[in-house]
């Protein structure tokens, strides 16, 4: 358990998810993203919150229980795979105003109702971040790729969560493909 995020260690203690824990805990050896500089664990852990970029994705169900997916652009990092959509919150923002932003301007579509899933620090390429997944349980109007890029409703079978960044493959697997959990945030 040792390197994981407080938070979700303290899901994965005495509970179904525990058995995930150790392939978790391999996976999270790759969540540098070739970086640079790169920092330990314990180095992200200890930037101040208002020193580290924060990064908001949203994690959205259609009425078919399928997951809304994007697919990143060519010459941006991480390019070409798969991700949630959402990106960078500027300074002035809160997280849901920075969400409905990002949502408006990547899949045209206006969200509402934000459940948070799961976070963790990065070493990204060019800098660390902190991202946060939130579970979006309402949006009006149809997506679209607004910035042209394919954007799709995925089966949760058909996730293949090698084709994500890192930090969204613990998502996947830890809290997208056990549902259970996330049925647990949609009724709260
Ligand atoms: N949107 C999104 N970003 C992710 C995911 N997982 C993950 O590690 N990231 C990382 O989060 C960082 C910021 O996201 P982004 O590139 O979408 O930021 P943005 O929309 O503000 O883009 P911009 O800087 O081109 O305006 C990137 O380094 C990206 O690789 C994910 O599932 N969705
Ligand atoms: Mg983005």
């Amino acid at each position: 358990m040792e390197g994981l995020p407080q938070k979700l260690e303290n899901i994965f203690t005495n509970s179904s998810l525990s058995q995930s824990a150790t392939s978790l805990e391999e996976q999270h050896i790759n969540v540098v993203d070739g970086a640079n500089p790169f920092l330990s664990q314990e180095e992200l852990d200890n930037i101040p919150d208002h020193q580290i970029r924060h990064v908001v994705c949203g994690v959205i169900f259609n009425e078919y229980g399928q997951v809304l997916v994007s697919r990143r652009r060519a010459g941006v990092e991480y390019a070409n795979s798969l991700e949630f959509p959402g990106g960078k919150v500027e300074h002035h923002e809160t997280h849901e105003q920075a969400l409905l932003r990002e949502f408006e301007e990547e899949v045209g579509i206006t969200v509402a109702n934000f459940k948070p899933i799961y976070d963790q620090r990065v070493n990204g390429s060019s800098e660390p971040f902190h991202i946060y997944f939130y579970l979006i349980k309402d949006f009006f109007g149809q997506p679209y790729g607004a910035e042209g890029q394919d954007v799709f409703w995925l089966n949760v079978d058909e996730i293949d969560y090698n084709r994500f960044p890192p930090a969204t493959q613990l998502l996947i697997q830890n809290f997208i493909l056990t549902n259970e959990y996330l049925n647990d945030i949609y009724r709260r």
